[in-house]
C-alpha cells in the first residue's frame, strides 16, 4: 500500500499497530449489498446499512462509555481515488482525520475523513478543530448538511484487528462536500447489533 499518510502526523503511540484505512474496492450500496446476501453476513448488513448519526448508534449500545481516539490528523493528500470521488484535483492538499470510535474501552470502527480546503473555509473552519468531538455531533447538529449514498467498500486482511468491510458517504453542504469511511472493526461484528 502506498504510504499515502506519511506527512499527517501519528497523534497516538505504538501508531503503527493501529487500523489504518485499507485500500478498498468500492461498490455502490445495492450492488454491494446483493453481492453479499448469500453469505452470514447479518452483523455486517446491519451496520452497512445503518442510517443517521453512526456515534449516537453506538453510544447507545455502550454499557459504560464511549470515546474517540484520534489516530492521524493533518494536511495531507488525499488518494488520487478519493480526490475523484471528491472532485478535487489529485495533488491538492485536504485535512485528513483518523479516529477510532471505542466504545466501553474498545475500538469498534476507524474512520478517515477527507475534508476539501474549500469545506473548510467559514463555519467548516471548525471541522479542523474537533478533536476527540465527534464529526456526527458536528454534521447532525447542523441542518445544512446532508448526506450521499452509501458506497460499500470490501478489502483483503492486511493482519488481524485490521479492517475488511466499510461503508463511505459524501456529505454536502451547498457546493462543498467532505468524504467519511467508517469501517468496522472485528470486535464490533463480533457482537450482537
Ligand atoms: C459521520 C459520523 O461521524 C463519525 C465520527 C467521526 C469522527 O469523529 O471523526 C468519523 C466518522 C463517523 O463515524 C457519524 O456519527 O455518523
Amino acid at each position: 500500500m502506498p504510504s499515502r499518510d506519511s506527512d499527517i502526523s501519528a497523534l497516538t503511540q505504538g501508531a503503527m499497530d493501529l487500523p489504518r484505512a485499507p485500500e478498498a474496492r468500492w461498490l455502490p450500496g445495492v450492488p454491494a449489498v446483493r453481492l453479499m446476501l448469500g453469505r452470514p453476513l447479518t452483523h455486517e448488513l446491519y451496520w452497512l446499512t445503518l442510517e443517521g448519526s453512526l456515534t449516537r448508534a453506538l453510544q447507545l449500545r455502550c454499557m459504560e462509555s464511549f470515546h474517540v481516539d484520534v489516530l492521524r490528523e493533518g494536511y495531507s493528500r488525499p488518494s488520487v481515488e478519493e480526490a475523484l470521488t471528491l472532485g478535487i484535483p489529485s495533488r491538492q492538499l485536504a485535512w485528513i482525520r483518523e479516529v477510532q470510535l471505542c466504545g466501553d474501552g474498545q475500538p469498534w470502527v476507524m474512520a478517515r475523513t477527507v475534508i476539501p480546503l474549500d469545506t473548510l473555509k467559514g463555519n467548516g473552519r471548525r471541522l479542523r478543530h474537533l478533536g476527540r468531538r465527534p464529526l456526527g455531533h458536528f454534521l447532525f447538529s447542523q441542518r445544512r448538511w446532508h448526506r450521499g449514498p452509501f458506497q460499500i467498500g470490501i478489502a483483503r486482511a492486511t493482519a488481524p484487528g485490521q479492517p475488511t468491510i466499510g461503508r463511505r458517504s459524501r456529505f454536502f453542504r451547498g457546493k462543498d462536500a467532505l468524504l467519511v469511511g467508517e469501517y468496522f472493526l472485528p470486535n464490533l461484528l463480533a457482537r450482537t447489533p
